[in-house]
């Protein structure tokens, strides 16, 4: 930590988790509007082809990186190093402004650790890189079933070390009073804080401890892929497009069990080129929650409604909560399609294609209602 300019100091960086609509983009909206987080450098890693986070987190067009989107266990730690070595070089080489600081958004099905074993052990950006946070955000209405479901979201609470609650509003108070004391257990003494807690409470409070968070996470780290070597046996490819269904067909080799994602959840999405009537949306969006229910962990899109073609419909779902949906003020992008982005579990991407195309009146509604499950 000397002034020695051969060795700039280390760059604070963030990690922020959480399962799937559990507030992550929504709570990194707000830090980027606090001073405290002036010159941050924000990094999006999106689960799935067609991804619309970096739509969603406002005005930082020029410091955003998207991460490739694919399976965590290779793609993501491969991709991290290199992105990371960039902006480092862009920066030494005045390529780009100074940051002060790195915020990587995962994506809700991020394993930690692989993550975290690249930003501690990594000889290079472990030196570059000051990881002083592992933020994970969990939903107090979906909280407690996504524990029970998802070996990912445990991984998130026990790597913390602060933990955001986040839709409180939603839930029943003994619902979150239960969820607390789950969190606790998994996380012995962890900092839970509400989502409009203070900036600095969230960010840049300090060095992420390691020998403070529970053992279970350093057996993980020592399992995780290493963090400067690539790694052999998967053998898919990093810049394919089918990363998930791709390692579906490899199944769990080496040995670590944290891919158990691949074989089920899947990511596809739902456009259209025409706008479509406010009714006709309400009808699909209801129709197909009803027939897909839980097994319909995410859906979160952008819709270009008919009756107000300047004004593209927000709308987000989440297991079992339907958020409301909000009317934009225009279009984030020049792409002004409706775009609906699905993450499910256990269900036939072709199904839903051909009730969105019914509604469309693409093909005829019966076909599809036919077969709908
Ligand atoms: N009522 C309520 N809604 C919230 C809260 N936090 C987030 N939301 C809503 O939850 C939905 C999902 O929020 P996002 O911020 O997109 O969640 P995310 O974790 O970034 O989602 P993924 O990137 O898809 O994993 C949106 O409709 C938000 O408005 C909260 O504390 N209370």
């Amino acid at each position: 930590m000397t002034g020695d300019p051969a060795r700039p100091l280390p760059v604070p960086l963030t990690l922020l988790t959480g399962f799937l609509g559990a507030g992550k983009t929504t709570l990194l909206n707000r830090l980027l509007k606090d001073p405290a987080l002036a010159e941050t450098v924000v990094l999006i890693n999106e689960f799935g082809e067609v991804g619309l986070d970096h739509l969603m987190v406002e005005g930082v067009e020029e410091n955003m990186i998207l991460l490739e989107s694919g399976c965590l266990c290779c793609t993501i730690r491969d991709d991290l190093i290199v992105t990371l070595e960039d902006l480092l070089r862009r920066r030494d080489n005045g390529r780009i402004g100074a940051f002060s600081r790195v915020v990587i958004e995962t994506t809700g099905l991020a394993d930690p650790a692989p993550i975290l074993n690249v930003l501690i052990n990594h000889p290079y950006l472990a030196m570059r890189f000051r990881l002083d946070g592992v933020v994970t955000l969990v939903d107090a209405v979906n909280g407690m079933a996504t524990l029970d479901a998802h070996e990912e979201a445990r991984r998130q609470v026990v790597a913390a070390d602060r933990i955001v609650l986040t839709k409180t509003d939603l839930a029943a108070p003994q619902d979150s009073t239960a969820l607390r004391h789950r969190l606790t257990a998994l996380n012995p003494g962890i900092d839970i804080l509400a989502p409009d807690a203070d900036a600095r409470e969230l960010v840049g409070a300090g060095l992420y401890d390691l020998a403070r968070r529970p053992a279970a996470l350093r057996h993980w780290l020592a399992d995780a892929p290493s963090a400067h070597g690539h790694h052999h046996h998967h053998g898919h490819d990093h810049h394919g497009h089918d990363h998930d269904r791709d390692h579906h067909a490899h199944g769990h080799e080496g040995g670590h069990d944290v891919n158990r994602h691949d074989a089920a959840i899947r990511a596809f999405a739902l456009t259209a080129e025409h706008p479509i009537a406010r009714t006709t949306f309400d009808l699909f969006w209801t129709l197909l929650r009803s027939i897909h229910g839980p097994r319909l962990l995410r859906l979160k899109g952008l819709v270009d409604i008919a009756e107000q073609p300047d004004r593209p419909l927000l709308v987000h779902a989440v297991q079992q909560i339907l958020h409301p949906p909000v009317e934009l003020d225009g279009w984030p992008d020049a792409d002004h399609r409706s775009r609906l982005v699905l993450i499910v579990n256990d269900v036939e991407e072709e199904t839903v294609q051909r009730l969105w195309s019914a509604f469309l009146g693409q093909i005829s509604g019966e076909t599809a209602a036919a077969r709908p499950a």
